[in-house]
C-alpha cells in the first residue's frame, strides 16, 4: 500500500451531508472521537501555556479534510501549517479555513500542503520559519508503520521543528488491543455491529510473529470501504521519538481518557452529543445486548433521579476502545522520562443526564459550535 493509494483512498471519500451523519449507527462514536481530540488539545494548550505561549504555532500533520480547524481557532493559534498526501483533502480543508467566519481577517496564518509525510522533507515545504509550539497528528501515524523508513521519515517530519519543550499530541489505533481482538476472534478477524478488523496475514499472528512495520490489518468503519493500516506498536512509538529527544507525558486508551475527561469535559460532550440518551425510542444499537450497562445503571439509580443516562452502545465502545492518546514533550533538559503504563481497558461508563453542568467545564469549550462537518474518525 503506498502512499499514493492512501491518498487515492482518502481523496475519493465522500463528504457526507449532515443529514447522513445523523442517521449513521456510528453517529455518537463519531462525536464522542471528535470530544476526544478537543479535549487532547486542551490538555496540550495547557502544557504549550506553561512554556510561555498564548498563540501557537501549530503543525496539523495528515490533517485530512481540516476537521480540526475550528478547534485551532479556539486555542488562539497564530499560525497553522496543514499537511496531508490528499490533495483534494488538502483542497478541502483550505476551502473550509477560508469559509471560517473570521477570514481573512481576525485568524489565524495557515499554509496547507500537500506532501508524502513518508517519503518528502515536510521542512523544505514549510514557509513559516518559526518552530512549532504544537504539532498534531490524529487517526494517522500509523499508516507510516508500512516500513522502519516511512515511520522514521514522518516522525522526523512531526517532531523535527519541534521547540525545545514543545508538546506532540496524537490519536492512533492500540496495536497490543487489536491484536489481543483478532486473536480472539475467528482466522484473525474480530467483528461487531460497527467495526470489523481484519489482521492480513493470519500466520504472523502467533506469539512474537507479528512484525514491527508492515503488520497489515484492514479495519472498517460503519460498512465504509476503508484502505489498509499498520500496527504502530506504541513502545516502538516511543522509542523512536525519543531518538528525537521527545519526552512521553502521558499514553492512555480511549476508554481511560474518557473516563479521566468526563468531570472536565462533561458539558462540551454534551454539546458535542457524544452521548446516546438511554433509553429512547431510536436508539442506534437494535439488540438489548447493546445496552446491557446503561440498563444496570439506570436500575442502580434511586427514586426521584430522571431514568436516562448517556452511553454508546456496547459495539461502538468496543471499536474506541481500539484506539488510543498520547502526549510527548521535546526535552528542554535531561529530566528522567515518565514510563509509560499499560492501558487497562475499563467498562463503557454511563453518565446519568439532567444533572448540573460541571462547573470546571473550560470557557473555552462554550465558544465551541458543534457544526463540524468532518467529524473524526474519518
Ligand atoms: C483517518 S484520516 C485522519 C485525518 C485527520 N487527522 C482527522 O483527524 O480527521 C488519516 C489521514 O492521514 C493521511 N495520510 C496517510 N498517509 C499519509 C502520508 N504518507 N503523508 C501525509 N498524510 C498521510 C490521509 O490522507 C488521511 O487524511
Amino acid at each position: 500500500m503506498s502512499a499514493a493509494e492512501v491518498a487515492d483512498h482518502y481523496n475519493n471519500v465522500r463528504q457526507a451531508g449532515i443529514q447522513d451523519r445523523k442517521e449513521s449507527r456510528i453517529f455518537f462514536m463519531r462525536n464522542m472521537n471528535n470530544w476526544i481530540k478537543s479535549q487532547l488539545i486542551n490538555d496540550a494548550m495547557k502544557l504549550v501555556n506553561e512554556n510561555g505561549v498564548k498563540s501557537p504555532v501549530v503543525l496539523d500533520i495528515a490533517c485530512g479534510k481540516g476537521g480540526d480547524l475550528r478547534k485551532w481557532d479556539i486555542t488562539g493559534a497564530k499560525h497553522v501549517v496543514m499537511a496531508d498526501v490528499a490533495d483534494v483533502s488538502i483542497q478541502q480543508a483550505e476551502e473550509r479555513y477560508k469559509t471560517m467566519h473570521k477570514y481573512p481577517h481576525d485568524i489565524f496564518g495557515a499554509q496547507f500542503i500537500v506532501a508524502d509525510c513518508t517519503k518528502e522533507n515536510l521542512d523544505d515545504k514549510i514557509e513559516i520559519k518559526e518552530p512549532f509550539d504544537l504539532v498534531s497528528c490524529q487517526f494517522a501515524m500509523h499508516y507510516s508503520f508500512v516500513d522502519e523508513d516511512s515511520a522514521r521519515t514522518f516522525l522526523k517530519n512531526a517532531v523535527g521543528k519541534l521547540k525545545l519543550g514543545g508538546v506532540f499530541i496524537g490519536t492512533l489505533p492500540d496495536a497490543d488491543r487489536i491484536v489481543w481482538a483478532v486473536r480472539n476472534g475467528t482466522e484473525g478477524k474480530f467483528a461487531n455491529d460497527v467495526c470489523k478488523i481484519t489482521y492480513e496475514k493470519v500466520d504472523e499472528l502467533s506469539e512474537g510473529n507479528v512484525p514491527l512495520f508492515g503488520a497489515k490489518f484492514h479495519f472498517s468503519l460503519d460498512e465504509q470501504v476503508n484502505c489498509p493500516e499498520f500496527l504502530a506498536y506504541f513502545s516502538l512509538v516511543k522509542h523512536l521519538l525519543e531518538e528525537h529527544d521527545m519526552e512521553l507525558l502521558f499514553v492512555h486508551n480511549f476508554a481511560e481518557a474518557i473516563t479521566n475527561w468526563l468531570v472536565p469535559g462533561r458539558r462540551l460532550l454534551e454539546s458535542m452529543k457524544g452521548l446516546e440518551t438511554f433509553p429512547n425510542r431510536n436508539l442506534s444499537g437494535k439488540t438489548d445486548e447493546e445496552y446491557l450497562e446503561a440498563k444496570a445503571k439506570i436500575d442502580s439509580l434511586g427514586d426521584n433521579v430522571p431514568k436516562f443516562v448517556g452511553t454508546l452502545s456496547k459495539s461502538e465502545w468496543e471499536a474506541i476502545c481500539m484506539y488510543l492518546v498520547f502526549g510527548f514533550r521535546k526535552k528542554k533538559t535531561t529530566e528522567k522520562n515518565l514510563e509509560s503504563e499499560a492501558p487497562e481497558i475499563k467498562k463503557v461508563t454511563p453518565v446519568p443526564l439532567n444533572e448540573d453542568t460541571d462547573k470546571t467545564a473550560e470557557k473555552n469549550e462554550e465558544r465551541i459550535e458543534e457544526k463540524e462537518e468532518n467529524p473524526s474518525h474519518c
